[in-house]
């Protein structure tokens, strides 16, 4: 992709191992501030093991990983928690009330939730306020995820990292989640990365993508790059996606 905005996060040979095997190799790319990048890409490419590097629940091994173009080492764990919000795809909520679930970044920091910052969460994930007091265990799960979702804005993450959160969604919770998406991203300008396994939401809903695959970034650029991949492996992957 032409470098036409900031980068938001940027990845400068990065390599990560785990008990001695290599997760992460020399992923080298960005991704654009306020923008919604798509993550695709087989099982076991590395997708969520790049999402954990990005909130500093892991540490590279080598290369380097800029956010703002600030090292990602030289930010504070609750500075960085703050600025990166991540969902993921089981969507676990802690026993009690949606408004619980939702204190619970707050809670950490020892401080308390505005009340109107609950009320806009709630409103902006497309539930009204008497979800607020709802039992989380009784959410169906399309709600689970919108919650799971407005747990992390809550904190007005400048990045939001969505692991999988539609995937195990029927038709249409799929595409409320989607537009809820968009509408994050024009309403704050959040930078969106977004994991998925659907090609349809990669080329409809982000604007850029990166494919992953046995640990590498291969293609990155516009979601059109996935009409027609250069790449032989991306082509067949693409393919099998799509049958
Ligand atoms: N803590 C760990 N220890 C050892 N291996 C791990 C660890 N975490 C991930 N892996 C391995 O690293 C590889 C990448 O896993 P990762 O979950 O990042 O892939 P993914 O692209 O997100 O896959 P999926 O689409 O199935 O979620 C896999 O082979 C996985 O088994």
């Amino acid at each position: 992709m032409t470098k036409d905005t900031q980068a938001a996060i940027q990845f400068s040979h990065v390599d990560y191992q785990s008990d001695g095997t290599e997760i992460l190799h020399n992923i080298t790319g960005w991704f654009p501030k306020k923008r919604i990048t798509t993550l695709v890409g087989p099982s076991g490419a590395g997708k969520t093991t790049l999402f954990r590097l990005c909130n500093g629940l892991i540490s590279p091994d080598s290369g380097e990983i800029y956010i703002d173009d600030k090292k990602i080492s030289s930010y504070e764990p609750v500075e960085l928690r703050r600025k990166v919000g991540i969902a993921l795809q089981s969507a676990k909520m802690v026993p009690g009330t949606v408004r619980k679930n939702l204190a619970l970044s707050f809670e950490l920091q020892g401080k308390e939730m505005p009340i109107d910052t609950a009320e806009e969460m709630i409103r902006l994930v497309g539930l009204d306020e008497s979800f607020l007091d709802r039992n989380a265990k009784d959410l169906s799960g399309g709600q689970r995820q919108k919650v799971s979702i407005a747990r992390t804005l809550v904190m007005k993450p400048e990045i939001l990292l969505l692991d999988e959160i539609t995937s195990s969604l029927d038709r249409v919770s799929q595409q409320e989640i989607e537009e809820l998406i968009v509408k994050i991203n024009e309403t704050y300008g959040t930078t969106i990365m977004w994991i998925t396994h659907n090609l349809r939401q990669a080329l409809s809903i982000g604007e850029y993508t990166w494919v992953m695959m046995d640990g590498e970034l291969v293609e990155t650029g516009e979601s059109s790059l996935l009409k027609e991949p250069q790449n032989a492996r991306v082509q067949t992957f693409v393919k099998g996606e799509s049958e």
